[in-house]
């Protein structure tokens, strides 16, 4: 059988974790997927979520993104090296005024987000262009696009992943291999529970107040609703992602939430760029009316989204 070789990064929880179980449970078994993830001691839900496909059309494996030598030990493990699909999913959040976050705190997301992905591609690239075949994908987000108030340098290291994506893309081409980014709105995960509880923990004293208050009763107030309100589950990503890396001709974007193409369409609507960052202000600042609005309208969206992904669904069966 001529199985792909896929191998998935932070599958402890969330995206990685649907995405392994999802991709091993292939119904035409398509794939050999190799879940990796930093800490061995975090494999029981995954266990769990794979069930019997364990041993069979998964296996799960160590690699620290942080930690060149961890990423070389688990391709060398790997039958001839080869990986034919790469989904670079670890990740993790940051919010809060940059007044409050230390440079160390700034660094790590930047090494894992950004400089986790070139580690892979390091180590993976080199034998996907020889053999002159290959999918990169790479789990970035809508604030690759867009930055959001309050996420200064998460949307700096998403910014970063896309800029370097780009460029190498155009390589890539040469070498017949595909770069793919998938772009999700907020999903519930871990990652959103770790950031609202790290957020409710910053020492908001070396911010000034109009700071602080903003962070506090803007951005932390807002939170859970709007997660819960545009929120996708992990396993709608899966899907999606599923989707891309079986297409012939996959696509360099994949957006995976409707509702929020319109807000990063409005970049590409004014090179000036103002019309993003007003139209965030005036969401956020300028009536809680439209605010609320907007929210009621959104759940109205969701409502017709979720039906029509059913349908797209359905009719692929
Ligand atoms: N949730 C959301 O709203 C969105 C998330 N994303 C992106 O999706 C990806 C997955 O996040 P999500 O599933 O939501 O969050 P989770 O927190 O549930 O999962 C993050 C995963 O990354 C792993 N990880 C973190 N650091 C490393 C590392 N150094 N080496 C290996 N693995 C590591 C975590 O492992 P451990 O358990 O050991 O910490 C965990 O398995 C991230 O890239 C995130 O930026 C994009 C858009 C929206
Ligand atoms: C909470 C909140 C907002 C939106 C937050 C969003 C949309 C977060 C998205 C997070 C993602 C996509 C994380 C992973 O990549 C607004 C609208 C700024 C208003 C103020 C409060």
């Amino acid at each position: 059988m001529n199985q792909k070789v896929v191998l998935i990064t932070g599958c402890s929880s969330g995206i990685g974790l649907s995405l392994a179980a999802r991709i091993a449970k292939d119904e035409k078994k398509r794939f050999m997927v190799y879940a990796t993830m930093r800490n061995l001691n975090k494999a029981e839900p995954l266990i769990e979520a794979a069930g019997r496909t364990l041993g069979r059309t998964l296996e799960i494996k160590k690699l620290d993104v942080c930690d060149e030598d961890s990423i070389k030990a688990c391709v060398d493990s790997l039958p001839e090296r080869r990986v034919d699909i790469l989904i670079s999913n670890a990740g993790m959040g940051l919010i809060g005024p940059i007044e409050c976050q230390s440079i160390d705190e700034m660094k790590t997301v930047m090494d894992t987000n950004f400089f986790g992905l070139v580690r892979l591609l390091k180590e993976i690239l080199p034998d996907m262009k020889k053999r002159k075949k290959g999918h990169i994908v790479v789990i970035s987000s809508v604030m690759g696009i867009q930055g959001i108030l309050f996420n200064d340098v998460y949307a700096a290291s998403k910014f970063a992943v896309e800029g370097f994506c780009e460029s190498l893309a155009i390589q890539a081409l040469r070498f017949n291999l595909n770069i793919s980014l998938i772009e999700p709105g907020p999903v519930l995960t871990e990652f959103e529970r770790k950031v609202y509880e790290e957020g409710l923990k910053i020492d908001l004293s070396k911010a000034d107040k109009a700071t602080a208050d903003m962070f506090t009763n803007v951005y932390l107030k807002n939170y859970s609703q709007i997660f819960e309100t545009l929120g996708q589950s992990p396993d709608d990503i899966a899907e999606h992602t599923l989707k891309i890396i079986t297409m012939e001709n996959p696509p360099f974007r994949h957006q995976t939430n409707t509702l929020y193409t319109p807000m990063t369409t409005l970049k590409y609507a004014d090179p000036n760029g103002d019309l993003p960052i007003d139209t965030f202000y005036k969401m956020v600042f300028e009536h809680d009316k439209v605010f609320n609005a907007s929210l009621n309208f959104l759940k109205l969206l969701r409502w017709r989204s979720r039906k029509s992904f059913t349908l797209e669904k359905d009719k692929s069966n």
